[in-house]
């Protein structure tokens, strides 16, 4: 009969099947597959890392006297560690083995260095190689130091950002907080730190997340009672870079395990780089013990930055895209939009796209035009977050209660009232105001629209909560 991985792994567990009790076997062995023989090498799949490192620490011997009755004393075990949407995102988390299916963005892969540095030493029969798992650091490479221009207005975070980079977990800045205003270059600044990193320190770990997306995997982590996979797997990161930590607010649940991420990666010299809409002292329903952690390192501002600064932004960002634009129209835009680069830079691009669509030359009576469109759409801007604390607040209760799945009337028009003016306000599809407001699709949402348009014209209270909520969006 032909040997392949399947028969020689079945022989294997019928063996460890007689040896270890049932339970044990149902829980840590059948979930196992065998995916792989070349020589004497044996390619088993996991489904999560903190799976392979239970089995190596509890059931390490078994495995070895298992495969060496049926390939001989020479006999190595390769984990292959897939961790199949492991935390819920459409795109997960995946951990390989390096010489295969790499991912497209390589300068993002990232080795994770696992517990044991030197296998060899403690189970010989393991070959080297199988910690090199892999890990997408989602990192963008657009957002580096080179194009995030220095100003009075950042120097201190950039350069504190640079002194990271240089020697994270090294220096005092741990955590690094980059607080500041909408569109100021927080996340920037944060995806920079991480590139500069991964170009000195290639080994290290470096990954990006949001608090939201952080958020929904822990959330998704207790659903499939998964929690502690999800808390090693934050725990074995050197450079953990968490963008929007505000969002954190009033989640107990989630704030509770990052504290305990927190604690374990500062303890073990990892650098934590986060950023926040507010400083610290401004940030509400976050636990105290938390905001202390958060003040143990450096808080540095972002401001908005002064007229030289919002010229040399938009100069840089001409010249890279390979643009010309008269100095007194870069000058015109720098100095009517002065709070959020974002805008600053989505001028001059609507500048450029409405010139070249309508084939107008750039005068300053185009850049004027533009210029008042922007300041006046972006007025409108408001994020679904903070449309939920609105409506939560007005009504007395938590977002949590808001997003909740109770069908208790008042929650119920609570939660249809904040898809509603998410709708109106925000540029955000049904979908993804759906997913946002307690996870619901888009047919919800849609319904929801419907039914405060149609209540707002027949009950009068009802309006009421529109007009209230309205004034209190300040829109
Ligand atoms: N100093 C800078 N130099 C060059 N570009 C900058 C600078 N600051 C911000 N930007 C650009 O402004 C845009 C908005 O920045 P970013 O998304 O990092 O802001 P943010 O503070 O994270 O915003 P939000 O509060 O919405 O999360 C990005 O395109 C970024 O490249």
């Amino acid at each position: 009969m032909e040997v392949t991985a399947q028969s020689v792994w079945k022989n294997c567990l019928s063996f460890i099947k007689d040896n270890i009790q049932p339970q044990a076997y149902k829980t840590w062995f059948e979930p196992i597959t065998a995916v792989k023989l070349t020589d004497n090498a044996l390619s088993i799949q996991v489904p999560s890392k903190f799976f392979y490192e239970w089995l190596e620490e509890h059931y390490v011997k078994i495995l070895k006297v298992a495969l060496n009755k049926e390939l001989g004393d020479r006999a190595k075990l390769v984990y292959v560690i897939k961790m199949e949407n492991t935390y819920g995102n459409k795109q997960p988390f995946t951990e390989k083995i390096p010489s295969s299916n790499r991912s497209a963005v390589k300068s993002q892969d990232v080795d994770i260095p696992l517990k044991n540095k030197n296998p060899e030493l403690k189970n010989p029969f393991i070959i080297p190689g199988i910690r090199n798992v892999k890990i997408e650091s989602q990192l963008n490479p657009n957002y580096n130091f080179e194009n995030f221009l220095e100003g009075d207005s950042n120097r201190l975070a950039r350069n504190a950002g640079l002194a990271v980079a240089n020697k994270p977990g090294g220096t005092s800045f741990n955590p690094l907080l980059i607080f500041g205003g909408v569109g100021l270059g927080k996340t920037h600044l944060a995806h920079a730190i991480g590139i500069d990193i991964k170009d000195k320190y290639p080994e290290k770990t470096v990954l990006y997340i949001s608090a939201e997306k952080f958020t929904q995997q822990y959330i998704d982590s207790v659903k499939k009672n998964n929690r502690n996979d999800f808390i090693h797997f934050y725990q074995i990161i050197d450079v953990l870079i968490i963008d929007d930590v505000q969002f954190l607010s009033g989640k107990t649940g989630t704030q509770d395990v990052f504290f305990h991420i927190f604690n374990h990666l500062h303890q073990n010299g990892k650098q934590v780089i986060l950023t926040s809409d507010k400083a610290p002292v401004d940030m509400q329903d976050i636990e105290q013990r938390l905001l202390s952690r958060f003040k143990w390192g450096l808080s540095a501002e972002l401001q908005s930055p002064d007229f030289e600064t919002r010229v040399s932004i938009l100069k840089n960002k001409l010249y890279r895209d390979g643009v010309e634009m008269p100095d007194d129209i870069v000058d015109y835009v720098a100095k009517h939009i002065k709070t959020n680069v974002r805008e600053l830079e989505g001028a001059i691009i609507s500048l450029i796209a409405q010139s070249s669509f309508n084939k107008k030359e750039i005068t300053i009576s185009l850049a004027k035009e533009i210029v008042e469109k922007f300041v006046k759409n972006t007025k409108r801007e408001v994020s679904i977050d903070y449309i939920q604390k609105v409506v939560s607040d007005y009504f007395q209760m938590d977002v949590d209660t808001l997003q909740s799945k109770t069908r208790k009337r008042h929650i119920v028009q609570a939660r249809q009232l904040a898809m509603f003016f998410a709708k109106k306000y925000t540029k955000a599809s049904l979908a993804s105001i759906g997913s946002q407001i307690g996870k619901r699709d888009h047919a919800t949402v849609l319904h929801a629209c419907k039914t405060v348009d149609n209540l707002s014209s027949t009950d009068k209270q009802f309006r009421k909560y529109v007009e209230d909520i309205a004034k209190k969006l300040a829109l």
